[in-house]
C-alpha cells in the first residue's frame, strides 16, 4: 500500500505510533532511549512553537531577557509608548491605520490559520485518505497538499494556493468540498480550479470586488478581439471576453443587467467599430428599446421582427460568401477594414424565434441562427445573442456558443441549462445573485472546467450617447463591405455598387 501511496503529498500524520519504546529488556538501555525521546520532543516542540507563533516566541524571548538583564521597567514603558501610539493612530487616521496594521495584520493571521489548519481541514471535508500498514500496524492520514499560500489581492481580500491532488482523487472531490473549505475557513466563497491533472489552484474569497458597481473601462484605440475587457472577475482581475473565432450567449431574467454586457462589449470594441475592422449589425427585438441609444455604433440595425430575421439571412449570406472564397486559402479570418469582423448582436432573441407567431419567420430565424453559430467562426461572423428565458424550446443552438454568460435566473435547473451540467455543483450559483447586483455574472467557456463569477462595467445613458458621439463608424470607403439603404454592399470608387 505504501508504495501506491500518493506523491507530492505534503502532510502526512501518523495517527496510531509505530515507534515502541521498552522492549529492549536492559533498564540501563531503556532509561537512555526514554531520555532521548523526551529531548527530541522537546525539541520539537520548541521549534514548532517558534515557527508557529514567532511573534509570541519572541516576545517571551524579549520579556525573558529584560528580566535576566534587570531592564523589565524600561520594557514596560517602550510597550506602553508603542501602544499609545498605535491607538492614537487608530482614533485619528483609521484608514491607513486599517490599511498599514490592522488589515496586514489580520491577513496574516489568517492565512496561517488557513495553513496550519488545513490537514484538519481536509479531514473534516473529507479529502483525507488513510492508509492502513498491516505489516507494521499502524495507520498514516493523508491530505492533500497546500503550498504557494499567499494574497492575490489585499484590497479585495483573495487568497490563494495550490493544491495538490493525492492518488485516486479528482478536482472534482476538491471542488465538492468547495462550500465546507469556505464557511471553515470563514470565507464569502472558495474556488478551485484545475491547474493540471493533479493540481488545482484553491481561492478563498473574503471579501468582494463585485460588490459595488464596476465602472467602464479606457476604450482601447485598436482593440483586442481576443481579449475584450468588459468589466471585472471576483478575484479582481479584469474580466475580458473572446470575441474573435467564438460566439457569445447571455442569460438572465429581466433586469439582471444583460444590457450591461452589451454595452461594454461594444465599448470594448468600439476603437475597431471606428476604424472600420469591426462591424455591428444589430437586432432589436423590442423595437429598438434597448439598442437605439447607441444606433450611431451599428452599420446595420433592425428593430422589427421582419428586418431582423432579414439581416440574419444577409449575415449568413456574407459568412457563406466568405467562407467559399476562404476555402483552401486560410482557416482564420483576419480582420481588415476592407474585410472586418462582422459581429451580430441579437437582443432579445426569442423575439424572433419562439415568441414570433408567424411560423415562416421563425423558421427563417431559426435556420440563420443555426447557419452562423455552427459556420460563423471561422470566417469572422461573431453571433452574440442575449435571452430572458433559457429553455430549449426558445433557442434551440445553445451549445453552439462556445462562451456563455449566465446572470441572475430564476430557478437553480436553469443553471446548467445555460452553462452545462455541472456548472452548478462547479459554484456558478446565478439563482442566488441577489436582485441588488445587476451586471454580476458567471461565465464558462468551452474547453474551461470552472465557471467564473464577474461583473460587467456599467455604462449610464450618458456613457452610451458619448461612445455612440466618439465611435461611431466612418463614412463610406472603396472597397469595403459596407451596408447602403438596407443592403450589404461592397462600394467601389467611394460610391454605392
Ligand atoms: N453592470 C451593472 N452595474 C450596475 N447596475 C447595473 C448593471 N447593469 C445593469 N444595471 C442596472 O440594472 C438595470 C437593468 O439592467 P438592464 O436593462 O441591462 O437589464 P436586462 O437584463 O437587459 O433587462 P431586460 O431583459 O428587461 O432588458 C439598469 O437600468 C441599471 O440601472
Amino acid at each position: 500500500m505504501r508504495g501506491g501511496a500518493p506523491r507530492g503529498v505534503r502532510f502526512g500524520q501518523p495517527v496510531q505510533p509505530v515507534m515502541q519504546v521498552g522492549k529492549s529488556g536492559d533498564g540501563f538501555a531503556d532509561l537512555i532511549l526514554a531520555a532521548l525521546t523526551a529531548a527530541w520532543w522537546l525539541l520539537r516542540t520548541v521549534a514548532a512553537a517558534v515557527w508557529r507563533f514567532p511573534v509570541v516566541t519572541a516576545g517571551v524571548a524579549v520579556v525573558a531577557v529584560a528580566y535576566v538583564q534587570g531592564e523589565v521597567l524600561t520594557l514596560l514603558v517602550v510597550v506602553c509608548v508603542v501602544v499609545a501610539a498605535l491607538l492614537t493612530w487608530w482614533l485619528l487616521r483609521p484608514a491607513s491605520f486599517a490599511r498599514w496594521v490592522a488589515g496586514p495584520v489580520r491577513r496574516r493571521i489568517k492565512r496561517r490559520s488557513v495553513h496550519r489548519s488545513w490537514p484538519g481541514l481536509c479531514e473534516r471535508a473529507g479529502l483525507s485518505l488513510m492508509e492502513v500498514d498491516h505489516r507494521a500496524g499502524g495507520r498514516t492520514c493523508w491530505t492533500p497538499g497546500l503550498s504557494r499560500l499567499r494574497w492575490i489581492s489585499r484590497e479585495h481580500e483573495v487568497l490563494q494556493g495550490q493544491v495538490r491532488i493525492l492518488a485516486g482523487q479528482t478536482v472534482d472531490d476538491v471542488s465538492a468540498a468547495s462550500e465546507r473549505l469556505a464557511s471553515a475557513c470563514g470565507a464569502r466563497a472558495c474556488r478551485v480550479m484545475q491547474t493540471s491533472p493533479r493540481s488545482a489552484s484553491i481561492t478563498w474569497l473574503y471579501g468582494d470586488p463585485l460588490a459595488r458597481p464596476v465602472a467602464p473601462r479606457p476604450v482601447p484605440d485598436v482593440p483586442d478581439c481576443a481579449a475584450v475587457e468588459v468589466g471585472q472577475r471576483e478575484d479582481g482581475a479584469p474580466w475580458q471576453l473572446r470575441v474573435a473565432g467564438t460566439h457569445l450567449l447571455v442569460v438572465g431574467v429581466t433586469g439582471a443587467g444583460k444590457g450591461s454586457v452589451i454595452w461594454s462589449l461594444l465599448a470594448g470594441l468600439a476603437g475597431g467599430i471606428r476604424s472600420g475592422v469591426v462591424q455591428v449589425w444589430a437586432v432589436d427585438g423590442k423595437a429598438g428599446m434597448e439598442l437605439t441609444a447607441g444606433r450611431a455604433l451599428f452599420s446595420r440595425f433592425a428593430t422589427t421582427v421582419e428586418d431582423g430575421v432579414q439581416l440574419l439571412e444577409d449575415a449568413a449570406a456574407v459568412m457563406t460568401e466568405r467562407a467559399a472564397r476562404m476555402a483552401g486559402n486560410s482557416r482564420t479570418h483576419q480582420p481588415t477594414v476592407e474585410e472586418p469582423l462582422l459581429l451580430v448582436l441579437v437582443d432579445e432573441v426569442a423575439l424572433l424565434t419562439a415568441y414570433t407567431p408567424d411560423r415562416k419567420l421563425r423558421e427563417r430565424a431559426e435556420k440563420a441562427l443555426a447557419a452562423l453559430a455552427t459556420q460563423g467562426r471561422a470566417p469572422g461572423v461573431v453571433l452574440v445573442a442575449a435571452l430572458q428565458d433559457p429553455r430549449k424550446e426558445v433557442l434551440g443552438p445553445r451549445n453552439l456558443f462556445p462562451t456563455k454568460v449566465a446572470m441572475r435566473l430564476d430557478e437553480k435547473a436553469q443553471v446548467d441549462m445555460v452553462l452545462g451540467e455541472g456548472a452548478r455543483e462547479a459554484g456558478a450559483h446565478c439563482h442566488r445573485i441577489p436582485e441588488s447586483m445587476p451586471g454580476v455574472a458567471f461565465v464558462k467557456v468551452d474547453g474551461v472546467r470552472e465557471p467564473v463569477r464577474v461583473r460587467a462595467s456599467y455604462y449610464s445613458d450618458e456613457d452610451i450617447a458619448e461612445l455612440a458621439a466618439t465611435y461611431a463608424p466612418s463614412t463610406v470607403r472603396p472597397g469595403v463591405l459596407q451596408v447602403v439603404g438596407d443592403m450589404p454592399v461592397t462600394v467601389a470608387g467611394g460610391e454605392a455598387a
